[in-house]
């Protein structure tokens, strides 16, 4: 570790964003770092005391050459020159051994805090709102959630080892040299500012291009995600803009290369300043402390070891010009960490929830919407600017009322159909059933219960939500099953399975339940990933069932075997179904027409149409037939 080079740590730094070190240390914020980083203090004594032991040893070897020149060699001492040369090797030694146990003494305490903050960001972001989701980008979640917390981390173990480390070097060989002769030490460190200077102009200029180049590769990136997944190609070729498409990626493409070419040139005139500030620095010392030596003012051994200390003072000191931003990237990283932790979500359990109660294989339960008015929440507090899709244009300006005075009553066991124009509201309303949104006027009630009042996890399980697309993780079809209910037997598995009419399809595949689905597995048809959801919901075997019927036509086989499972499914249990079939809206116990965030009509098909209403004029145009024809 001793021996580190000073290239390389320079390097790192000119390449670290300065726009960090403008800002202003947040005491907060590093009274916060301290606090992660208490957990590891163990270790980071440990840390600690083999960094200053190991920066002491950078004077050592120097100091022996002294010793080996002018006691051995001018003294014509072989055992001198044994002894010595035995004593430089066991130096180097344990300057080995120390740099293999501060290695690891920092990768346990940075691979630690990572490990940490991980878990602490990953549970936070689950607990979000769903309100969270629906802004945030994936990508731009998934990277603080990796490089931010990742950037904390090595800064974190950079700062210590930078400020503790460099901050012993310097000074131990700085004093070994004026101790040795201050004539000669005082005459090289005039050559160091120069380096000082360079390295500050090309930062400078570094710091910009470099940050260009990240903006122009995460362009290139964003460009190439957005259009490489079958949504974006799908696009693409509809609306046949190829040509397009490449030149705006070509453009992008040339940018990059033209920082790149840019940071290449100024990384060669830096290296070049930096070997040849050093490189006149000796020939300094060695041109001045050659004549002392003639003089008889210095011996050979001194003038040697002058040499070396001066090569190993560079690193040291380029290091410390450089804590401010190391410091303040460091905690620029822990900043945006903790900035997603301190989000609060939308949807928070109370203290003093209580699991909401039902009798184990009760015909469902009562879902009551009582006067029930809700607008989405204002996107400027669900999630961080730095995170959304969209540019954010309508942060801040609070949301139009989606829900008006909605009141309606299923009692156990009963099916209640939303029908409605686009927009109308439906996909909202079942929304607040399972809480996923809070509503701003009114309540909704789960057995009775206030959905506020129940803890989360207990209303989830009394609810289940089979919706158009149905999400299956990247997994075998037994886990995304057992994802519904860790516990289930194979029996129950292929029991839910054989029920929602998907057990055949399933038997057929060459590895059956240890089929993998999901994003970049088996593609499953529309009428499948439907079927299979349901057999998820049957395993979950929820009494509240809340079902976005399929639009899409399916192929008259499929349509039938999903139509008998969601029969199954909704059997004996309360079930909320946006409604897009003649025949769902027949067996329905109560439709509910929405139009404009409000329920205008409701009722039985025969009573609705009777009414000749906006039921009526629906039912023509809006309602798939599918009712067999058998009158
Ligand atoms: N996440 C959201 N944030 C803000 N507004 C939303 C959000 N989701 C839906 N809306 C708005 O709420 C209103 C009701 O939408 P909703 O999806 O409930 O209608 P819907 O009746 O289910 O329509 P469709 O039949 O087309 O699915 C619409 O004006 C819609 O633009």
């Amino acid at each position: 570790m001793s021996g580190m080079t000073g290239m390389g740590a320079a390097w790192r730094h000119l390449r670290t964003d300065r726009s960090a070190v403008g800002s202003r240390v947040d005491p907060a914020v590093v009274r916060r770092v301290l606090g992660a980083a208490v957990p590891h203090r163990r270790l980071l004594a440990g840390f600690g005391t083999v960094t200053v032991l190991d920066a002491l040893l950078v004077v050592v070897t120097p100091l022996l050459v002294q010793r080996l020149v002018d006691d051995g060699i001018v003294a014509g001492e072989v055992g001198v020159i044994v002894w010595v040369a035995v004593a430089i090797a066991g130096v180097a030694l344990v300057d080995a051994a120390f740099g293999v146990l501060g290695g690891w003494l920092s990768a346990r305490i940075g691979e630690g805090l990572i490990r940490d903050l991980r878990i602490q960001v990953f549970g936070h972001v689950q607990r979000q709102g769903l309100a969270f989701f629906t802004r945030t980008q994936t990508g731009a979640l998934v990277s603080r959630l990796n490089n931010d917390v990742v950037g904390a981390q090595r800064a974190f173990t950079t700062v210590l080892s930078n400020v503790v480390a460099n901050s012993v070097s310097a000074l131990v060989v700085g004093i070994t040299m004026l101790a040795l002769s201050w004539q000669v030490t005082l005459l090289c460190l005039v050559m160091f500012p120069l380096l000082f200077v360079v390295s500050r102009w090309v930062g400078a200029r570094l710091a910009v291009l470099t940050r260009e180049q990240m903006d122009g590769n995460a362009d290139l990136g964003n460009v190439m995600t957005e259009r490489f997944n079958v949504g974006g190609a799908m696009l693409l070729k509809l609306f046949g803009r190829r040509t397009e498409e490449d030149v705006n990626f070509a453009l992008k493409a040339t940018r990059v290369r033209d920082v790149g070419v840019r940071i290449a040139l100024l990384t060669r005139l830096f290296a070049s300043v930096m070997l040849l500030v050093p490189a006149l620095a000796t020939a300094l010392v060695y041109g001045v402390g050659g004549y002392l030596v003639v003089r008889g003012e210095l011996t050979l051994g001194t003038l040697l070891a002058l040499a070396t200390l001066l090569l190993r003072l560079l690193g040291p000191l380029q290091g410390l010009s450089n804590v401010r931003i190391d410091v303040m990237t460091a905690l620029v990283s822990f900043e945006r960490v903790f900035e997603v932790l301190d989000l609060p979500s939308t949807v928070v359990e109370r203290a003093d929830a209580v699991p909401l109660q039902f009798a184990a294989g009760s015909r469902g339960v009562r879902l009551e919407l009582d006067h029930v008015g809700f607008a989405y929440p204002d996107p400027a507090t669900t999630t961080l600017a730095s995170l959304e899709t969209v540019g954010g244009a309508d942060r801040g300006r609070g949301s139009e009322p989606v829900l008006h005075d909605v009141t309606f009553v299923a009692e156990p066991g009963e099916t209640v159909a939303l029908v409605g124009p686009s927009g109308a509201g439906k996909t909202t309303i079942t929304h607040l059933v399972a809480r996923l949104y809070d509503v701003d006027r009114g309540t909704v009630r789960v057995a009775g219960h206030d959905v506020r009042a129940v803890t989360l996890d207990s209303l989830e399980d009394v609810v289940g939500y089979v919706t158009q697309d149905s999400h299956m993780f990247h997994d075998t079809i037994g886990a995304n099953l057992r994802y519904a209910r860790p516990d289930a037997t194979d029996e129950q598995i292929w029991a839910a399975l054989e029920a929602a009419r998907i057990a055949r399809l399933v038997r057929s595949l060459p590895q059956g339940l240890e089929t993998v689905v999901g994003d970049r597995g088996y593609r499953l048809s529309g009428g499948e990933r439907q079927r299979l959801a349901i057999a998820r919901l049957l395993l979950k075997a929820p009494p509240l069932v809340v079902l976005d019927e399929a639009t899409a036509h399916l192929d008259g086989e499929s349509e039938q075997a999903v139509q008998e499972a969601l029969a199954t499914a909704l059997d004996g249990r309360t079930s909320l179904v946006i409604a897009h079939r003649l025949s769902t809206v027949r067996s329905a116990d109560q439709i509910l027409v929405v139009d404009g965030g409000r329920i205008v009509e409701a009722g039985t098909h025969p009573e609705l149409l009777a009414r000749g209403g906006l039921y009526a004029q629906l039912h023509g145009t809006q309602l798939v037939d599918d009712t067999p024809v058998t009158r």
